[in-house]
Parts: structure tokens; C-alpha cells; sequence
């Protein structure tokens, strides 16, 4: 955030917060960050202040996101949004209540890699290139019509024709996180479903579209917990038919390559096959292969195209980097936009604006918890409960312990 920060015209780090003082100081001193707090609630206190990161354990996502908000101050609010769907909503509806941008932190859904699958794929575009209220307003409108099952019919326009199936993992290998570590403690919302497969369920939803539902699940556990998993698996559905896997783990047996996670989308329609590799981030290289199978025309084509007689295959790959920037800078450089509408909006009385602000907050809100709604039911599936905010949590396991003793 700090670097994509110094990158983006319209952003500045103002303030740092720890809940230490002294640490947020060095931290601040390191960073040329020029005000350090010794507590969140007083960094929230600052008049100066427009927008807020919010970068804590998922548990706490809530509740700070909810402080920040009533504090006046827009949020961008680390994945997953908050604990459950329930804590999600109530969330959205106090941001909307006060008018303020609410948005979860996929940084990778910005990066001109994911635009380029959507068009691929014939799905909704997740960017907008004119940056006029009117025009944000108006894109976003129609990118929530065309992204009601699209992919599902025969005339999407995309390349692979009618969607059969998507598989999207997010795998993060063993070594990488200790038992320490903030993702696997109960009382902090932990568990490999939040952590990545929070990803998993959010590129399946927007790369297809409509509303599945989750048909089942299964997890590892983390050791000695009954609680947290340390791997998930599980399969979505669509009402017409098509399904998604996902496939999330801190437990992944890969050998160190540079990258990690490793994070890939794998979708089969009618016509051919999709495989996209690092699409979280992008920026340390990626590739997008697309194999596609149509019907025999002439002799002729390019050197990669196989043809059978009776149809051709034809392979490319491609790889998308933009300018070059990383998912961050394009996660702030959208959300600092998204705020400059939404103030503008608040100030004006112009209709477009109006619409303009209203749908970034709606769209912010229908994302978060629908999001949440399908990690709830993937832990459902899987027979786990879902999580609990920490606040919550840490009363649940006072209880428990009241309770032995
Ligand atoms: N978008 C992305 O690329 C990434 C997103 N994430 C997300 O960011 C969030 C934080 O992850 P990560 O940075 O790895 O976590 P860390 O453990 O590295 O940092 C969490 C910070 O939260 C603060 N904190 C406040 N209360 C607690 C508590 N009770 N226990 C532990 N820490 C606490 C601490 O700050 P202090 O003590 O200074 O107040 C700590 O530095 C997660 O939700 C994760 O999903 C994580 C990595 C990458
Ligand atoms: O991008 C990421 O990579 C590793 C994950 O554990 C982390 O939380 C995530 O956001």
C-alpha cells in the first residue's frame, strides 16, 4: 500500500497506526510516513485523514471497518471482508447508511490481466476507461446487467463457447506459515477457506457470473484444531448446469520457485480450455494458455493449429502486464477514484454523479456479502461452523473454558 501509494497521484500515506506506539513510530520513521499512532482509535481520530486501509487479522476486519466508518472515513478493507455474511452486512449497510466507500481488498480483480479474461471469456468488464462519474456510473450499470449468468449462454461471445466447468486454486506451500501465524487462530477468523479461498470463490463468481451455490466441501484440519482448516476443497453449482471447483491450502507440497501462491483459473466451455497461472499476482509473471477446438475451414493456419480432419485446434499464449504496475497500484489508483466520485457526488446535485456514488457503494456491498455468503456455506458443506468475529470468538472460547472448569 505504501509503494503503490507514492505512485498514485491522488493518494497519500498520512498516518500509520500500531498498537504500539513505539513500533509505529520506527515503522513511520522507515517508511517516511510523516504521523505514527500508538492506537487505531486514534488514528481514527484524525481530522486529516480521508481513507483508511484496514490490514488486521480477518476477525477484527468488522470491527475496525465499522469504527472506521463511523469515524467519517472511507475503507479498503483487507479479504476477506469480515468474519461471516452476517457481519458483512451489517458492515455494508452502515457504509451505505453514511455514504462512504466499503470495498474488500481484491487488488488482483484490477490488474489488466483479469479484464483480459473477461473479455476473453465474454464476461463483465471490471474496468471502466473513462473516469467521468457519468461514464463510471453508466459502465456500471451495465456490467451488473450482463453479469447475470452470461457465460452460461450459447451467445456470450466468448471463446470457449457454453461454460461446463472452472477451477480456480490458491495454494500456498507448507513452509510458508507457521501455526503462529494470524491464519490459524480461531479467535482471529482463521482457516485456509478464509485466507485463499476467499480468492478462489471471488474469481469464480466474477468470471462467471449468477448465483451458485455450493454443493460440497471438504477440509483438513489444522493440527489439533477442530476448528481452523488448513486446506479446503469444494464444488459450486450452477442452476444451468455448469460447476467450479475450488481449491484452497497452506499446506501445499510445492517446492520453493519464487512465487507464491500459486494461483491458477482453469475454465472448460464447449469450445476449448482456459489456463491462467499467478492471476493474483500477475506482476511476477504470468500466462494466460487458450486451447480452442472449432470446426476445419482451410489448410493454412498457424504453425500451433492441429487440425484432425474434422476440426483444429488452435493453442495460444499470452501474457498480460499493462504498464507494468502491480495489482496494488491499480487496487488504489480504482478506489481513489471511486472516493473522488463519491465526494463529488455528496457535493453536487448533478443525477449522473448521484448514480455515479450510489452504484460504487452497492456494487461494493453486493460483492462483499455475496462473497461471504458462499465462504459461509463452504464451511456449512464442509461441516465446520462458520467464522466468528473476535470478539464473538474470544466470548465463545471464555465460555467453553468457564465451562471445564
Ligand atoms: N492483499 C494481499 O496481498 C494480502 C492480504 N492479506 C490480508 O491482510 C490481513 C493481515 O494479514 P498479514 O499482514 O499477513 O498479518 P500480520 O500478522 O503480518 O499482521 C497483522 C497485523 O494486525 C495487527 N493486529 C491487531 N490485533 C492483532 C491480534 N490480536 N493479533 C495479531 N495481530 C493483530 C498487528 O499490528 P500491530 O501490532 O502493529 O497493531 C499485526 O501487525 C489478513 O486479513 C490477510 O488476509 C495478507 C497478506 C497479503
Ligand atoms: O495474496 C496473498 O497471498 C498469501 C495469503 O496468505 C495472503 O493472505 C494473500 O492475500
Amino acid at each position: 500500500m505504501i509503494w503503490p501509494a507514492r505512485r498514485v497521484p491522488q493518494a497519500e500515506v498520512v498516518a500509520v497506526a500500531a498498537r504500539d506506539g513505539e513500533r509505529a513510530r520506527d515503522y513511520a520513521k522507515q517508511h517516511g510516513i510523516a504521523r505514527s499512532y500508538g492506537s487505531y482509535e486514534a488514528l481514527l481520530a484524525d481530522p486529516d485523514i480521508d481513507a483508511v486501509y484496514v490490514g488486521l487479522p480477518n476477525g477484527l476486519h468488522g470491527h475496525w471497518t465499522r469504527a472506521a466508518l463511523k469515524a467519517g472515513k472511507h475503507v479498503l478493507c483487507e479479504k476477506p471482508f469480515t468474519a461471516n455474511e452476517e457481519e458483512a452486512r451489517e458492515v455494508q449497510a452502515l457504509a451505505r447508511s453514511r455514504g462512504l466507500v466499503c470495498r474488500e481488498a481484491f487488488h488482483y480483480r484490477e490488474h489488466p490481466l483479469m479484464e483480459h479474461l473477461h473479455r476473453l471469456l465474454g464476461s463483465m468488464s471490471s474496468l471502466c476507461t473513462d473516469s467521468s462519474p457519468k461514464a463510471v456510473g453508466k459502465q456500471q450499470h451495465l456490467q451488473q446487467q450482463q453479469h447475470h449468468g452470461k457465460f452460461h449462454e450459447e451467445a456470450s461471445g466468448g471463446v470457449l463457447g457454453r461454460l461446463k466447468s472452472v477451477d480456480v486454486a490458491v495454494l500456498i506451500p507448507k513452509w510458508v506459515f507457521g501455526g503462529a501465524n494470524i491464519r490459524f487462530q480461531e479467535t482471529l477468523a482463521g482457516g485456509a477457506a478464509m485466507d485463499a479461498g476467499c480468492y478462489c470463490i471471488h474469481a469464480i463468481r466474477s468470471l462467471v457470473g449468477g448465483q451458485p451455490t455450493v454443493e460440497s466441501a471438504t477440509a483438513v484440519m489444522a493440527p489439533k484444531s477442530q476448528v481452523v482448516d488448513a486446506a479446503m476443497s469444494g464444488t459450486l453449482r450452477w442452476r444451468e448446469g455448469s460447476n467450479a471447483g475450488l481449491h484452497a491450502s497452506f499446506r501445499a507440497s510445492l517446492q520453493h520457485d519464487g512465487l507464491f501462491p500459486i494461483s491458477t483459473i482453469d475454465v472448460r466451455g464447449d469450445k476449448g480450455h482456459l489456463h491462467c497461472s499467478n492471476f493474483i499476482m500477475p506482476v511476477f509473471g504470468n500466462v494466460v494458455r487458450l486451447t480452442t477446438t472449432s470446426p476445419a475451414v482451410e489448410s493454412g493456419a498457424g504453425s500451433n493449429s492441429i487440425g484432425n480432419g474434422s476440426n483444429k485446434t488452435t493453442t495460444t499464449v499470452t501474457r498480460v502486464y499493462g504498464s507494468g504496475e502491480s495489482t496494488y497500484f491499480y487496487q488504489l489508483s480504482r478506489f481513489v477514484r471511486d472516493v473522488g466520485t463519491v465526494k463529488d457526488a455528496a457535493k453536487d446535485d448533478d443525477a449522473g454523479a448521484l448514480v455515479a456514488a450510489s452504484t460504487i457503494l452497492a456494487d461494493d456491498a453486493a460483492d462483499s456479502i455475496a462473497n461471504m455468503h458462499l465462504l459461509d456455506e463452504v464451511y456449512l458443506a464442509a461441516g465446520l461452523a462458520p467464522r466468528l468475529p473476535s470478539s464473538q470468538s474470544a466470548r465463545k472460547q471464555q465460555a467453553k473454558q468457564a465451562g471445564v472448569q
